[in-house]
C-alpha cells in the first residue's frame, strides 16, 4: 500500500506530488487527464491509478487536489471505498471540518493549507485534523507535508486568514516581482536579469524576518538611508495605498474562503 495518494494533479497536487517524488516518497496519483498521467510515467516511485476508487483502495493517506466545486463529487464516488484506517485531505479554502464530516462522516479527516512553493520545498502548510486521527497519525500527516516545507498545527478559526494570506500569497509576491521587473526594464534592465536579482532579494529579505526575528519595520528602516534613494519609493508606495492594498487584499481573499 501506499503512504499517500494524490487525486488530481494540477497545480497544487503537482507541486506536492513532485516534492514527495523527489523525496523519495512512494505514491499513487490519479486525474482526469491521461497527458498529465503520462508525465509522471518516468518515476519508479509514483504508481498510477486506473481510476480514484483504485487510488483509495491502494493508499493510506489520501490528498484531494481537485478544485473545490468537485469535492462533493469525488467524496461521493469514494466515500464506499474509503475505510476506516484510511485518512482524507482537504486542501480546499471553505470547506471546514464540518462540511466535510456530513460528506464522509465517521472517517479520518486533515484540513491542509499548502501552497505551491512546495514544489521546492518551501511550502507553508497549516494543518488541522478532525477528532478521529490519533496522535500518531497527525505526526504521520505533519512528516509528510514536512517534506515540502514548513508545517504548523493551526485551530480551524484561523484557517480562513491562513489561507488568504499563505495559500494565497505566492500569487502576489510573482505580482510584485513582476511590477518590480517591469520597473527595472523601464530603466533599461534585461527582463531575464530582472526576476533573478528581485526574486533574490526577495527570498533574502523573507530570510532576514525568519532568522533575525526582528520586527519588520525595523528591517525596513535599516535599509532606509536619511535622504537616499529608499524613503522615495517607500513615500510614493505609501501615497498609492500600497499597505492598504494588501490588507484589503487578503482581506477580500478570507471572506471569499468564509463564502464558498
Ligand atoms: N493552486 C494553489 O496555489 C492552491 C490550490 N489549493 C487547492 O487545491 C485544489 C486544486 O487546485 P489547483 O491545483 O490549483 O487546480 P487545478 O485545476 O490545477 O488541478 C486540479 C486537477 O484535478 C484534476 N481533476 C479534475 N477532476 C478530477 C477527478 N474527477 N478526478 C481526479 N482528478 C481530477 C484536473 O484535471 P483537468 O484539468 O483535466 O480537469 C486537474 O489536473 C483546490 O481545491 C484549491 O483550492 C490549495 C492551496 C493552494
Ligand atoms: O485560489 C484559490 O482558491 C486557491 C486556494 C489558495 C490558493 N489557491
Amino acid at each position: 500500500m501506499n503512504r499517500v495518494g494524490i487525486v488530481g494533479i494540477g497545480n497544487m497536487g503537482g507541486a506536492i506530488a513532485h516534492g514527495l517524488i523527489n523525496n523519495k516518497e512512494e505514491i499513487i496519483v490519479s486525474d482526469g487527464s491521461a497527458e498529465k498521467l503520462s508525465e509522471y510515467k518516468s518515476f519508479s516511485n509514483v504508481q498510477i491509478a486506473k481510476d480514484n476508487i483504485d487510488l483509495v483502495e491502494k493508499s493510506k493517506i489520501i490528498i484531494l487536489a481537485v478544485k473545490p466545486n468537485l469535492y462533493k463529487t469525488v467524496i461521493d464516488e469514494i466515500k464506499n471505498e474509503f475505510s476506516e484506517d484510511k485518512i482524507l485531505i482537504s486542501i480546499a479554502p471553505g470547506f471546514t471540518i464540518e462540511k466535510l464530516e456530513n460528506l464522509l462522516p465517521n472517517r479520518k479527516i486533515a484540513m491542509i493549507m499548502p501552497n505551491t512553493p512546495a514544489l521546492v520545498y518551501e511550502s507553508m502548510s497549516a494543518i488541522c485534523p478532525n477528532t478521529l486521527l490519533t496522535e500518531g497519525e497527525i505526526e504521520e500527516v505533519k512528516k509528510i507535508f514536512n517534506l515540502i516545507g514548513k508545517v504548523a498545527i493551526l485551530e480551524e478559526e484561523y484557517f480562513p486568514a491562513f489561507s488568504g494570506t499563505c495559500g494565497c500569497l505566492p500569487a502576489y509576491v510573482y505580482m510584485f516581482i513582476e511590477a518590480a521587473a517591469d520597473g527595472a526594464v523601464l530603466n533599461g534592465m534585461k527582463r531575464f536579469d530582472a526576476y533573478e536579482f528581485i526574486a533574490q532579494s526577495v527570498l533574502g529579505s523573507a530570510k532576514m524576518v525568519l532568522e533575525t526575528k526582528k520586527h519588520p519595520g525595523e528591517l525596513k528602516d535599516m535599509v532606509t538611508s536619511p535622504g537616499g534613494t529608499t524613503i522615495e519609493g517607500l513615500k510614493v508606495l505609501e501615497e498609492k495605498g500600497f499597505r492598504g492594498s494588501i490588507i484589503d487584499a487578503i482581506n477580500a481573499t478570507v471572506e471569499k474562503s468564509k463564502n464558498m
